[in-house]
């Protein structure tokens, strides 16, 4: 039910794929799906307009099957084909809480879910729908962040939320460098002149050159989506602001 309260009625949530796998190594782990629906569904019920993109890293990239030998642009229709298994997974899980997901393709497929046009994605918004974006942009050589921003943009989204395994976005890669320094809030120009790698340059120059507002946070803290979405000062604010 729509809530004028709401900060952020429309949101753009990328997902990892990785984070997907929960403590596995390759695939989609049941329960991380269900609990990560079960958040979905809470969100889409207190009114929040939801449009989601999966990433495919827990089944395929490009750049890493291009990199054992294979044609990186097969590598890459590999990779957006695995965003679409994420996707309808997602689909599902969501549709046993209860929730109107419909899945949309960039690339077409139309015995398996409707293609995407940013009308239809509107339409199914306006309605109260969940909407799932798959196949990143439908082009090789791009990623799921840059689809992410792009959609988010498209559909007029209030807010851009990139939920990984890490807790925001650090001076490093936290994964790497244990001395990493946490940003509570960060510009767009400074993520780009540090190329801090959290989400790539394409993504961002994108969110700023349109002025859409990005929140990196963990999506393995449970409930913390729905405190950032309630006002929570949760991960890291990238915008095209000054920094802290
Ligand atoms: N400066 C940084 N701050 C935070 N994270 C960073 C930074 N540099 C690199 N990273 C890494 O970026 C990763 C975020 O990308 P993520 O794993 O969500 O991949 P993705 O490509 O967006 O999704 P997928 O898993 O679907 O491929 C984090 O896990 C983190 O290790
Ligand atoms: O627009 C796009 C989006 C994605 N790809 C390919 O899919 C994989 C998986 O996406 P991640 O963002 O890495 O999770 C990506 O590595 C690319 O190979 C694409 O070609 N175009």
């Amino acid at each position: 039910m729509p809530d004028g309260a709401l900060v952020y009625r429309r949101v753009l949530l990328k997902l990892s794929g990785e984070a997907l796998m929960g403590d596995g190594d390759f695939g989609i782990d049941p329960k991380v799906l269900d609990r990560t629906a079960g958040e979905i569904a809470a969100l889409a019920a207190r009114g929040h307009e939801l449009a989601i993109v999966i990433g495919g890293g827990n089944i395929f990239r490009g750049a890493g099957l291009a990199g054992g030998g294979m044609d990186r642009v097969t590598g890459d229709h590999m990779g957006m084909l695995a965003t679409v298994i994420n996707s309808l997974a997602m689909g599902d899980a969501l549709r046993k809480k209860g929730v109107d997901a419909r899945v949309l393709s960039s690339l077409d497929m139309n015995q398996v879910c409707e293609p995407y046009a940013r009308y239809r994605a509107m339409e199914h918004l306006d309605k109260g729908r969940v909407v799932i974006l798959s196949a990143g942009t439908g082009s090789p050589f791009f990623t799921t962040d840059s689809a992410a921003s792009l959609r988010a943009i498209e559909v007029k989204a209030d807010l851009l939320i990139k939920a990984t395994k890490v807790d925001g976005v650090y001076s490093a890669d936290p994964m790497k460098d244990a001395a990493a320094i946490f940003y509570s809030s960060l510009s767009y120009d400074k993520a780009l002149a540090d190329k801090l790698g959290v989400m790539d340059a394409t993504a961002l120059i994108l969110c700023r050159d349109h002025d859409m507002p990005l929140r990196v946070m963990n999506i393995n803290q449970e409930g913390a989506l729905a405190r950032l979405l309630a006002g929570e000062d949760i991960g890291t604010l990238v915008s095209t602001g000054e920094q802290e």
